[in-house]
């Protein structure tokens, strides 16, 4: 185990409350059964993330149980065995500087296109909206090393998308920070949803590329408050 610089603690003490707590978004928004999903942050200014142990409940989840790692996922600092995927989360935030938050889940109808290896099409304003093309698939990686951290970097860099459908497994996103990555996972299953319902009444139309580029730009730009998060 390393050592938390004393510089870090303030930030970490932030972290293990705010991504404790938000695993719970994950249980309302019904993304994750039983303990299969996790969050993660970056530390601001620091190689370091806070996550969470590997098979709690989410409901038993406190800010003491959070682990802190560093970048080549070495715990820091915490009592708990770290999330079975924390290799793949600090594998994005050592490859992905501006990337804050990273989140995993099951959700169903976006694993479901994850099993048929296939993307989820851009077909309604609300994926032009939050990611601004298809959701692209993944390749398979086996959990524990860097592999799924390999397979996530490489599809989504130079990619609008901030979800990627890993090929026979999940939904990895990423954000500026965790809640951004969990709002991802939110839009990912309900656009996921819709699109495999609209494909079960005929062949969903794609949006033109120019309206795609236009609502995306909006919506990143201009939609909701002024300065506030979107
Ligand atoms: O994807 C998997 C297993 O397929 C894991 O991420 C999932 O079970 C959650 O594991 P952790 O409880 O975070 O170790």
């Amino acid at each position: 185990m390393g050592t938390l610089p004393a510089s870090a603690e303030e930030a970490v003490a932030r972290l293990r409350r705010e991504v404790g707590d938000i695993h719970q978004e994950l249980v309302r928004y019904r993304l994750v059964v039983w303990t299969a999903g996790n969050v993660s942050a970056r530390v601001p200014g620091h190689d370091l993330l806070v996550i969470k142990p590997s098979g709690v409940p989410y409901e038993e989840l406190s800010p003491r149980d959070m682990i802190v790692c560093d970048l080549d996922g070495t715990v820091v600092d915490g009592e708990l065995s770290p999330s079975s995927d924390t290799a793949a989360h600090a594998y994005v935030y050592r490859h992905m500087p501006h990337v804050g938050g990273v989140v995993h889940t099951h959700s169903t109808y976006a694993s479901a296109w994850a099993a048929r290896g296939e993307a989820v099409p851009c077909v309604l304003t609300a994926m032009a909206d939050e990611f601004g093309a298809e959701i692209p698939v993944g390749p398979f990686a086996l959990i524990g090393d860097d592999s799924i951290g390999r397979g996530i970097v490489e599809t989504l860099s130079g990619h609008r998308s901030p979800a990627v459908l890993m090929r026979s497994h999940g939904v990895f996103t990423i954000g500026k920070d965790a809640r951004a990555a969990v709002k991802a996972a939110v839009m990912c299953e309900d656009v996921a949803r819709t699109v495999h319902i609209a494909r079960q009444l005929g062949e969903p139309r794609p949006l033109a590329q120019a309206d795609v580029d236009r609502l995306h730009d909006r919506y990143q730009n201009v939609y909701g408050q002024p300065g506030a998060a979107r």
